[in-house]
């Protein structure tokens, strides 16, 4: 029987595209989801990446994805949630709104997917099947900048050591907590410098590191629950 496909949300674009790659170098089919039709997800789809669009901004659009997703495969390997929003609070009437995408994208699209994949994680006939949550240092201390999303993805870590609880040991669910593994285009070297103050190793270090990360808890049979801080060792300075 041919692997069971590698579910990876969000990997259109920078560190899940990567990912996706690196999976699919390694023999696994590969499903991504993506937003917005564009160059990246038609190259993905000419290497032989299967694209799924989803907007997980509402629960109507995560449930049509779960729907596309139990349509594309009786089975999945492992699923990767790593489609996030990034996006500075608005202390206007904006507010709310904000609040929800992150929770939508952070928290209920995670949930409600990882309900519905169970029965295709355990129609994997393979050693091991894995969920890996992407969440951020920022998840443990808190932003100043960025509270929606700093709460949101705690919330998301807490959801992964529910799941580590509910799924095990069947499935095993774990979570990767980086910080400033790749700079945005809007990221000057002030704002470098500033994440350099406070990270014990020079960042960013690029998307390396977070396929390591990956690549290590899909090897590893002995480690559930757990949360692998990817951070230059900040959470230590
Ligand atoms: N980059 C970094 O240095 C760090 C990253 N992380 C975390 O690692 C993960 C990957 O980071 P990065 O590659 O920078 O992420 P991006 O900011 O590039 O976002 C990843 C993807 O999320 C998808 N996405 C955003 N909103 C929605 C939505 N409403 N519905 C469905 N998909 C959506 C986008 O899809 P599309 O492009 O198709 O619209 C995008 O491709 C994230 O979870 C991030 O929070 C944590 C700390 C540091
Ligand atoms: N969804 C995203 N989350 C995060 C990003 C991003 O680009 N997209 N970037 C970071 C970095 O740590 C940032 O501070 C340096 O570019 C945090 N989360």
């Amino acid at each position: 029987m041919s692997q069971a496909p590698i579910l990876i949300t969000g990997g259109a674009q920078r560190l899940g595209r990567y990912c996706a790659e690196r999976l699919q170098d390694d023999g696994h089919p590969v499903i991504i989801t993506y937003r917005r039709e564009r160059e990246a997800v038609e190259a993905l789809r000419r290497r032989g990446i299967t694209a799924l669009q989803a907007d997980f901004s509402s629960e109507s659009g995560i449930m049509r994805f779960i729907e596309a997703l139990r349509e594309s495969t009786p089975r999945l390997r492992a699923v990767i949630h790593n489609a996030s929003l990034w996006e500075a609070d608005r202390f206007d009437d904006q507010a709310g709104d904000t609040f929800e995408r992150m929770f939508r994208i952070h928290m209920q699209a995670p949930y409600l997917i990882n309900l519905h994949v169970q029965e295709l994680l355990m129609a994997c006939r393979e050693p091991m099947r894995d969920i890996i949550h992407m969440t951020d240092f920022a998840a443990s201390r808190g932003s100043r900048r960025h509270v929606a999303y700093a709460a949101t993805k705690a919330g998301l870590e807490n959801l992964s050591r529910s799941f580590a609880a509910l799924f095990g040991p069947e499935i095993k669910v774990n979570t990767i907590a980086p910080a400033a593994i790749m700079l945005n285009e809007t990221d000057d070297a002030e704002y470098l410098a500033h994440l350099n103050a406070r990270s014990m190793i020079p960042a960013p270090p690029g998307p390396g590191v977070i396929w390591q990360s990956v690549r290590y808890l899909l090897d590893n049979g002995y480690i559930t629950g757990a949360t692998l801080p990817v951070d230059g060792g900040r959470h230590v300075k």
